[in-house]
C-alpha cells in the first residue's frame, strides 16, 4: 500500500495534566486544530483503558471532521480499538515489528529518537517518522537523557539524509514560540530539514489555542530572514547604504538591550547615547519580554563574567528576542579561556540563533573549533588572513550569522561574501573593552538594518574605527585615557554628520572585498 501522505508540520502532543482550568482537553484540540494543528497524538500516561478508548472515540470526532491524522501514544490496543491512523512509541514501549503487524501496513507508526543510534535502529524498524528529543529541558515530561539541542537535531538529520527511504521528522521537547524557529531553520543540513514540530503545553496549556498554533505554524513555515545570503557582494554597493544606516539609527532611536559585564557597562552605554541608541543594561529576567517587545530593539549578549547562572539569564533574554523575532548579537568573551567558557557557548549556539557574532581571533577560532594562541582577554594575530576567512566564512554559513572577527584587520563574513577593514588604531588594544562596545555599537546598527546584517556590521566597525582614527589625533589626546573621551565625541560628531548628509569621513574607509588567492 502506497503510504499516505502527512502533513506533520505542527503536531500536537496532548497532555490531560496542563488543560487551563475551566475548558477541556476536547475545547483545547478542537481551537488548536483552528489554529492550523497537522497532526494531534493523544497521550494519556495515567488514564484506564477504558476512559482512554473513551476520551480517544471523543478526540477521533473532532479530528475526523478536521481531517487531521490523529494517533495514539503508546497503547496499540487503545488506536486498534478506535481504528486511529497510527500510534506513536518510545524506546521502551512495544517494539516496531509487533505493533506493524498488529496495525498494518496503513497505519503510520513514530518512534522516538535522541541519537543517530536509535535512528537508525527506527529507519530499519520501519517507522514512518521520528520525533527527535529532548530539544531543550522540558517541563512536560522527566528528562530520561540530556536535551540535544539544535547539533543533536543536525546529526540525525545529516544521518537520515544518506537513507533511501524517507523517514519523516519532527522535533520534540519545550517547542514554543521563543524556540520553533531557530529549531526548525537552524538545525536545517543539505537536502534535509524537520518535517515539522510537535509541541505540548504551548499549545495544550495556551489560554489561545487558536492564536498559538497558527503563530507556531507561521514560524515552521515561514522562512527567516537569516535563511537567505545575498550573494556577490560588492565594497561600493555595501559603502554606499552605510550612511542610511548609521542615519537610521539616530532618526528612529533603536533600543539595545546590553547584557555586558561591569568592566565595559558604562562604556557601551555611553557610546550607545553617542550614536544615538537607547541604551538599558539588564540582567533582569522578569523584565526581558517587555524589552523584547520594544520597537527597534535589539539585543547584545556579552558573556564578559561568568556568573553561576550566566547561561539561562542568556538563553531566557535569547528567547524573549527571537519570540518578538528581534536580533541578537553575541559576544563571546574569552571564548576559549576556560572549560567553563567553552561550555556556555557551546550551550548557546546549541540552544540559539545569533544574527551576529563579534569577537577577536581567539574568540572566534574556538568559537570553530580552530587552535589559536589565544590567551586571557587579549586577541593575537599570527594566523593568515586566508586562514581567518575561511573559519568565519564556514562559521556563517553553518550558524546562519554575520561573523565580525576584529584585531588589526577586521574581517566581516555572511558565509559568502568576507569583506577585510583596515581602519582602527592601536589605542583600541590599549583600552579596556574596546571590543565589547564594538559589540553594542553593532547591535544598534542591526536594530534598523534586520534585513541586511552584513551591512549592519560593516556600518558599525566602520562608524567606530574611523572615529578612533580621528579620536587619536584630535587636540588634547596624548594616551590611551583621553582617547576615550574622544573616541565618544568622534562618535557623536559622526553620527550627527551622517545624519545632516555629510558623509565625507567615509572617504577615509580602508576595505576590500576578501577573494581568496588562487
Ligand atoms: N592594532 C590595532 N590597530 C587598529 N585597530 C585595532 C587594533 N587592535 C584592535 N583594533 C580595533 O579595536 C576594536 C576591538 O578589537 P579587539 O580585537 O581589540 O577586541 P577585543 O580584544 O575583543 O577587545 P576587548 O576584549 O578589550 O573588549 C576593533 O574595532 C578593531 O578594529
Ligand atoms: C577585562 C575583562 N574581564 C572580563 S570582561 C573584560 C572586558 C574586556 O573584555
Ligand atoms: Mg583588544
Amino acid at each position: 500500500m502506497v503510504p499516505r501522505k502527512v502533513d506533520y508540520s505542527l503536531y500536537l502532543v496532548t497532555d490531560p495534566y496542563l488543560v487551563p482550568n475551566g475548558t477541556t482537553l476536547e475545547e483545547q484540540v478542537q481551537k488548536a486544530i483552528d489554529g492550523g494543528v497537522t497532526l494531534v497524538q493523544l497521550r494519556e500516561k495515567d488514564a484506564e483503558t477504558c476512559d482512554f478508548i473513551a476520551r480517544a472515540k471523543a478526540i477521533q470526532a473532532i479530528t475526523k471532521k478536521a481531517g487531521v491524522p490523529l494517533l495514539i501514544n503508546d497503547r496499540v490496543d487503545v488506536a486498534l480499538a478506535i481504528d486511529a491512523d497510527g500510534i506513536h512509541i518510545g524506546q521502551e514501549d512495544i517494539d516496531v515489528a509487533t505493533a506493524r503487524k498488529l496495525l498494518g501496513s496503513d497505519k503510520i507508526i513514530g518512534m522516538s529518537v535522541s541519537y543517530v543510534s536509535e535512528a537508525a535502529k527506527a529507519v530499519e524498524d520501519g517507522v514512518d517518522y521520528v520525533g527527535i528529543g529532548a530539544i531543550y529541558d522540558t517541563a512536560t515530561k522527566k528528562p530520561k537523557k540530556p536535551p540535544i539541542g539544535i547539533n543533536g537535531v543536525r546529526k540525525v538529520l545529516s544521518y537520515l539524509s544518506s537513507v533511501p527511504r524517507y523517514v519523516a521528522t519532527v522535533a520534540i521537547g519545550s517547542l514554543n514560540l521563543k524556540t520553533a524557529r531557530n529549531v526548525v531553520h537552524l538545525s536545517a543540513v543539505p537536502g534535509r530539514r524537520l518535517d515539522g514540530i510537535a509541541v505540548v503545553s504551548a499549545i495544550t496549556a495556551a489560554k489561545d489555542p487558536t492564536a498559538v498554533s497558527r503563530e507556531l505554524l507561521g514560524l515552521v513555515r515561514d522562512t527567516p530572514y537569516w535563511m537567505s545570503v545575498v550573494p556577490n557582494r560588492d565594497v561600493s554597493s555595501v559603502l554606499a547604504e552605510v550612511p542610511v544606516v548609521i542615519s537610521k539609527v539616530r532618526l528612529e532611536t533603536p533600543f539595545v538591550h546590553n547584557i555586558i559585564n561591569r568592566v565595559a557597562t558604562n562604556f557601551a552605554a555611553n557610546v550607545n547615547l553617542a550614536i544615538g541608541s537607547s541604551p538599558a543594561m539588564s540582567e533582569n529576567t522578569p523584565e526581558f519580554d517587555d524589552f523584547a517587545g520594544i520597537p527597534n530593539s535589539a539585543l547584545l549578549i556579552n558573556m564578559g563574567f561568568g556568573t553561576d547562572d550566566w547561561v539561562e539569564t542568556y538563553l531566557a533574554a535569547a528567547g524573549a528576542y527571537a519570540k518578538k523575532l528581534r536580533p541578537v548579537v553575541l559576544d563571546p568573551v574569552a571564548a576559549g579561556a576556560s572549560e567553563l567558557r567553552k561550555g556556555a557557548v557551546k550551550s548557546l549556539l546549541n540552544w540559539c540563533h545569533f544574527d551576529i557574532i563579534k569577537g577577536n581571533e581567539g574568540e572566534i577560532f574556538s568559537i570553530a573549533g580552530e587552535a589559536s594562541q589565544m590567551r586571557g582577554v587579549d586577541s593575537t594575530s599570527n594566523s593568515q588572513l586566508q586562514k581567518k576567512a575561511n573559519v568565519i566564512e564556514a562559521l556563517a554559513s553553518k550558524e546562519k550569522t554575520i561573523v565580525i572577527l576584529t584585531g588589526k584587520e577586521d574581517l566581516i563574513s555572511d558565509g559568502m561574501t568576507t569583506f577585510v577593514l583596515r581602519n582602527g588604531h592601536g589605542y583600541l588594544a590599549d583600552i579596556t573593552a574596546s571590543g565589547c562596545v564594538l559589540g553594542s555599537i553593532v547591535g544598534a546598527m542591526v536594530a534598523v538594518s534586520l534585513h541586511d546584517r552584513f551591512l549592519a556590521a560593516v556600518a558599525g566597525v566602520l562608524l567606530y574605527t574611523i572615529a578612533a582614527e580621528r579620536a587619536a589625533v584630535a587636540p588634547g589626546v596624548r594616551g590611551p585615557g583621553t582617547f576615550i573621551g574622544a573616541l565618544i565625541d568622534e562618535l557623536y560628531i559622526l553620527s550627527k554628520a551622517t545624519a545632516d548628509g555629510d558623509v565625507s569621513w567615509l572617504e577615509s574607509a580602508r576595505l576590500e572585498r576578501y577573494v581568496e588567492e588562487a
